[in-house]
């Protein structure tokens, strides 16, 4: 083998295995990817935080790689076990932590991963985390400034507060007056949001009326882990850019009545200076035309009335006849920092021995990874879990 892995190996007090192991009382394990590819996972202490720390060992060359990771880590707990999925992720299970966040994959060599290492020239590892259930389709909303989306957004939000959550974009135009940081808008400098939206943080910007504007992904999950709709207020090309990636969402273009009424909502609204409401109404004419497109929206509202629209849109969102069950699952499992893994398929069997039989009566269950979806650099959604064959949660 070559130098020596740079993180605390010498903690680990289980066996370094590329089974499906059982190594609950590590610290550090190692897992076989593809026949050149050892990596081994280290939950360690940095400046007395634990974090994990990920090596490469290139069984062609017989050197360590240290690979630039992406994603949000999880924070480790001493046992955990690591799983190769495929040639493309692994799946690392806490222990001692509930199914909200002991499922983790580390990806390796999924489309997002190889992107960043064509662009950076280097080995690259990207953390994913694993959520139980699917979240409802987002809903983006569109149309020209001033048309009134914000306005019928807010009154969704007000009938509907356990249903919508919002997705705070990020701007680097000036607050107004009545705007909240982190509520209405993250405000950012232009250079910081560059560079993440270069780091991948962002679903989609666009420059728009003069400052940049992006929904980053982390704005998207936020909304989906605390078990609500997400709704994204944003202009015709961040819709194009939504429409082109990987997240499958609703798409509803908002009209005004006429040029002149969306005249006189801005000035009314009186947020703008004269030379930024004759801007916005240049780039409401290209908006209003490309609003047209079906191959865009799946819905177009004419907010004429606010209250016949904004019926109009709880009609197309179902909501027009009663609240809708939310389908979020209350069900939590916990895996024990003692707990064995296997594999069936697409289907981690995981026993959590006697200790968790008087806790909880569970004492194992399967993990079904056959319908997940996304993953980095956002969440992997769509795992369901199984209880001696009933499944309790999806
Ligand atoms: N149907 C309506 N009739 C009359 N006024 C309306 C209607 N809907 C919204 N308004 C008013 O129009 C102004 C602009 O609305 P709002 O701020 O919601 O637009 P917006 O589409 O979110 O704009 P932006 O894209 O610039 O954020 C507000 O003063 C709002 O009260
Ligand atoms: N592409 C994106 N457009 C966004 C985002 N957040 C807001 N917007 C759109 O910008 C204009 C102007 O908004 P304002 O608050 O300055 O009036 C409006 O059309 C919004 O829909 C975003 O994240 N991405």
């Amino acid at each position: 083998m070559g130098e020596a892995p740079a993180f605390f190996i010498d903690n680990f007090q289980g066996n370094i295995s590329n089974e499906l192991n059982l190594n609950s009382k590590g610290y550090v394990t190692t897992i076989d990817v593809s026949c050149n590819k050892t990596y081994v996972i280290g939950a360690t202490e940095k400046e007395s935080t634990p974090t994990f720390e990920i090596q490469i060992l290139d069984k062609s060359t017989n050197k360590w790689v240290i690979p630039i990771v992406f994603g949000t880590k999880p924070k480790p707990s001493k046992g955990f076990s690591a799983i190769s999925l495929d040639e493309d992720r692994i799946l690392v299970i806490k222990g001692n932590s509930s199914s909200d966040d002991c499922f983790w994959f580390l990806e390796v060599n999924t489309a997002f991963v190889r992107e960043q290492k064509t662009r950076l020239g280097t080995e690259v590892a990207s953390w994913s985390k694993g959520v139980i259930g699917e979240a409802e389709k987002p809903i983006v909303i569109s149309g020209p400034s001033g048309v009134g989306k914000g306005t019928l957004i807010s009154k969704l939000m007000e009938e509907f507060p356990s249903m919508f959550g919002f997705s705070v974009s990020h701007t680097t135009r000036a607050p107004r007056n009545n705007e909240q940081n982190g509520v209405n808008y993250h405000f950012t400098e232009r250079s910081i949001m560059e560079k993440d939206i270069n780091d991948g943080k962002f679903l989609e910007f666009a420059d728009v009326h003069g400052n940049l504007y992006g929904t980053s992904i982390e704005a998207v999950d936020v909304v989906a882990d605390g078990g609500k709709r997400c709704i994204l207020d944003i202009d015709v090309q961040g819709a194009r850019s939504v429409r082109a990636s990987s997240l499958e969402a609703i798409f509803i273009f908002i009209c005004p009545p006429s040029f002149e009424e969306l005249e006189k909502r801005l000035r009314i609204r009186g947020t703008e200076t004269e030379e930024q409401i004759q801007k916005r109404l240049r780039n409401a004419k290209a908006e209003l035309e490309q609003g047209k497109s079906p191959a865009l929206f799946d819905h177009i509202l004419v907010n004429d009335n606010l209250d016949t629209c904004y019926e109009n849109l709880k009609k197309l969102l179902g909501l027009s006849d009663g609240i809708k069950i939310s389908q979020k699952s209350e069900l939590v499992v916990h895996v024990p920092l003692e707990h064995t893994v296997s594999r069936i398929d697409q289907k981690i069997v995981i026993n959590c021995g006697g200790s968790e039989l008087e806790k909880s009566a569970i004492n194992s269950f399967a993990l079904d990874l056959s319908s997940i979806k996304g993953g980095a650099p956002g969440r992997t959604r769509g795992l369901n879990i199984y209880v001696m064959g009933t499944k309790i949660s999806s």
